[in-house]
Parts: C-alpha cells; sequence; structure tokens
C-alpha cells in the first residue's frame, strides 16, 4: 500500500533531523514541504509570528485546534516554559499518528498532549476531563468553518479569561470570513490582522490575533 505524504514528511524527519532537536524538526519539515511536496503546515514564515505571540504571551496552558503533523505543535512547545502545557486537538487518527511520532521524535512530549477528535466534542471536555480551568492561548488551525462556532463554544464552557489571546491561521487563503466577520464585530474581543504568505507559497495570506476582553 503506498504511503500517505504525511508518512512520507515523517520518515524525511526521522532519516534528516536530529532526534530531540526541535528546530531541526520544523527546519526539516520547512525543507521537504518546499522543495518536494507541499503540504498545509503553518510554515516558516507564518511561523515567526507564531512564535512571537508564544513568547509575548508565556502561556502556562496552550491549547491548538488542528495539529496535522505536529509542526506547530512542536514549534508552540519548544517556547513553553517548565511546567507548561499544550493540549493538541486532531480529527483525523492518520494524522494524529504522525504528529505523535513526530512530538516524540522532537523530543517535546512532555509539555505536549494530544487528544484525538473533533474540536466540538473535546472543547467541552477540556475542564473536567483534561483538567483545564481557563486557557492562556489558542492557535486555530483546523477547518477553517469550525473557527467561530468554536471561539463561541469556548466562551460558553468558560475557558477564557481577561487576556486570553487567540491566534487564527489562514484567514485569507484558504480564507475564514465568518469568523472575521463574528471577531472583529465583537466588542469582546481586540483583534489584529498580521499580513503574511501561505505557507512555502507566494499567495497572500494572513494570521488574526484576538485579545478576549472578559
Ligand atoms: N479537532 C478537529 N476538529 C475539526 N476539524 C479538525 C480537527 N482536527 C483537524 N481537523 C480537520 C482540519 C483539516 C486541516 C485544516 N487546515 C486546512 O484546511 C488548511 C488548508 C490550507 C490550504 C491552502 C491552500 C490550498 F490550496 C489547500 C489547502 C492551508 C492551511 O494552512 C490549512 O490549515
Ligand atoms: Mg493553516
Amino acid at each position: 500500500m503506498n504511503q500517505s505524504k504525511e508518512q512520507r514528511i515523517l520518515n524525511f524527519v526521522l532519516q534528516n533531523a536530529v532526534r530531540g532537536d526541535p528546530c531541526s524538526v520544523m527546519e526539516t519539515i520547512d525543507k521537504y514541504c518546499s522543495e518536494k511536496e507541499w503540504a498545509m503546515n503553518v510554515g516558516d514564515v507564518k511561523g515567526v509570528i507564531l512564535d512571537k505571540t508564544v513568547e509575548e504571551i508565556n502561556p502556562k496552558v496552550a491549547l491548538e485546534l488542528g495539529t496535522y503533523c505536529g509542526y506547530s505543535a512542536v514549534r508552540i512547545a519548544r517556547l513553553l516554559k517548565a511546567g507548561s502545557r499544550l493540549l493538541t486537538v486532531e480529527f483525523n487518527p492518520e494524522f494524529a499518528a504522525i504528529a505523535k511520532q513526530m512530538i516524540e521524535f522532537a523530543g517535546v512530549q512532555d509539555k505536549v498532549k494530544l487528544l484525538e477528535g473533533p474540536s466540538e466534542v473535546i472543547i467541552p471536555q477540556l475542564k473536567k476531563k483534561y483538567e483545564v480551568d481557563t486557557l492562556d492561548f489558542v492557535f486555530l488551525d483546523h477547518w477553517k468553518d469550525r473557527y467561530a462556532p468554536d471561539t463561541i463554544l469556548l466562551q460558553e464552557c468558560s475557558l477564557l479569561r481577561k487576556g486570553s489571546v487567540l491566534l487564527a491561521d489562514n484567514i485569507i487563503f484558504p480564507g475564514a470570513p465568518e469568523f472575521v466577520k463574528y471577531i472583529r464585530n465583537n466588542p469582546r474581543f481586540q483583534c489584529r490582522t498580521y499580513p503574511s504568505h501561505l505557507e512555502y507559497m507566494k499567495v497572500q495570506d494572513a494570521m488574526e490575533k484576538a485579545v478576549f476582553l472578559g
């Protein structure tokens, strides 16, 4: 049975990156996906916006929606201080299996908990099942039409507190128009757009940062 693209990405990392070195894993994925096969990792250009946001917040508890191969989970986790944790949610079991191996190879498994399932099922479980009080940071990178409903669900589950920061990928391409409309007209959020480019392409994209005002 021929391999999936995601399996080829993982194999390239296992054969070419340095075990236990998150930056090496990120660089190796970026090399493969810019030279051999495009894939929907946040990538090295938008990844710097993600880095700066995580460093500014220094989150104790972070949530990622849409793990894919684990690139942004590794990217975020490498910046987390001791005692901080990233919960990352992946719907697709094949992607989750790849991401688990990627996260372990990078050596950040102690900071990352990979949760398998749809976001609308996992989010309501975060408080009781995963012992979350509130979230300091949320990276939205899953189905673009889930960004708005899941932002509403996070509020309904009292998972946001004054100052919680959401960062959403792909608000230009593929686009998340309902989310942009919802968040920019909502007085409970302070928004800022970061124009950038689609991963590994010259196509315009952007990230939206939204601070919950409580
Ligand atoms: N826990 C959960 N709950 C719900 N859905 C869940 C989930 N966990 C995962 N998914 C399912 C998400 C599937 C991937 C989402 N990301 C994307 O769809 C995505 C697509 C592009 C793209 C760009 C240009 C193109 F020509 C084609 C595609 C780029 C990106 O940066 C993207 O993030
Ligand atoms: Mg994305």
